[in-house]
């Protein structure tokens, strides 16, 4: 089991309820993307998965580990083996493109290896060259972070969850800022990680077109809640429809 949730339910600091009764598990290789109105959950869902948030109902299984039952050690392995796409990378404006793609690694290096490449010379340039390619951006390897557009700095942060390599792969918005044809290529890029590599690829997405084009399994939220878990081929208009149906409402009240 790559991971498994049961009855998970979430408030943030704030008082938002989040997440309410959430029970999902997936198998290794599987392929999900989680799609919802704006507000559903779907990052605070990924975020529950990549052990950065930890839920206060229900029981939360990760690469055959309890993160929350585990040392701080043990807690900062599994993590290492989780990769995730932010819509917005975390990616520190004057670092270069090469040391922001090998940084996927750095969890798994030593610490010796890891501040060597950080601030001497980079480990492994040929890995982050080979990452780099699968999303056409070879050719800035060099360039600094805050010199790329929003969709290329995108495209780094997935470059960078390649050279990863996770057992699990979390993928929050990864295409919002591409245009339609760059969208659709990372998206087959991350596909086909997934299939060589064997990890399971879980993806919130807007764009439904994407996830019904790429994803065999597509889990429906809204208000916190798992609405349906269904094979792609059974996914009708008016599962969609119901999905979005206040939003469609209100998009249509401002128009
Ligand atoms: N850090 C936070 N602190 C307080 N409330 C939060 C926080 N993050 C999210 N929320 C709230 O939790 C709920 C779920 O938000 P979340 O970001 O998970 O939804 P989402 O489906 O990813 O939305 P979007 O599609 O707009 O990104 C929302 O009501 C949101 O306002």
């Amino acid at each position: 089991m790559s991971f498994s949730l049961a009855a998970v339910g979430l408030v943030h600091p704030n008082g938002q309820r989040a997440l309410q009764g959430v029970t999902l598990a997936a198998g290794a290789g599987e392929r999900l993307a989680i799609i919802g109105p704006s507000g559903a959950g779907k990052t605070t869902l990924l975020r529950v998965l990549g052990a950065a948030l930890r839920p206060g109902e229900g029981t939360v299984r990760l690469l055959d580990e309890a993160p929350w039952q585990s040392s701080a050690p043990a807690l900062r392995r599994l993590r290492a083996r989780i990769g995730t796409v932010h819509q917005s990378p975390p990616i520190a404006p004057r670092l270069r493109v090469v040391t922001a793609v090998l940084a996927g690694r750095l969890g798994q290096w030593s610490l010796p290896r890891a501040l060597g490449s950080l601030l001497l010379r980079p480990a492994d340039l040929p890995g982050a060259h080979e990452a780099l390619s699968r999303l056409a951006l070879e050719d800035r390897l060099f360039e600094r972070c805050d010199r790329l557009s929003g969709g290329q700095l995108q495209r780094v942060g997935i470059a960078r969850v390649l050279y990863q390599r996770p057992a699990l792969l979390l993928a929050d918005e990864p295409v919002s800022a591409l245009d339609p044809t760059l969208a659709d290529a990372a998206l087959q890029t991350l596909v086909r990680q997934g299939e060589a590599t064997g990890a399971t690829l879980v993806a919130s997405l807007h764009a439904v077109e994407l996830a019904l084009r790429w994803f065999p399994r597509i889990v429906g939220m809204r208000e916190g809640r798992i609405v349906f878990d269904s094979p792609v081929g059974e996914v009708s208009e008016a599962m969609l429809s119901a999905l979005y149906a206040n939003e469609s409402a209100a998009r249509e009240r401002a128009a």
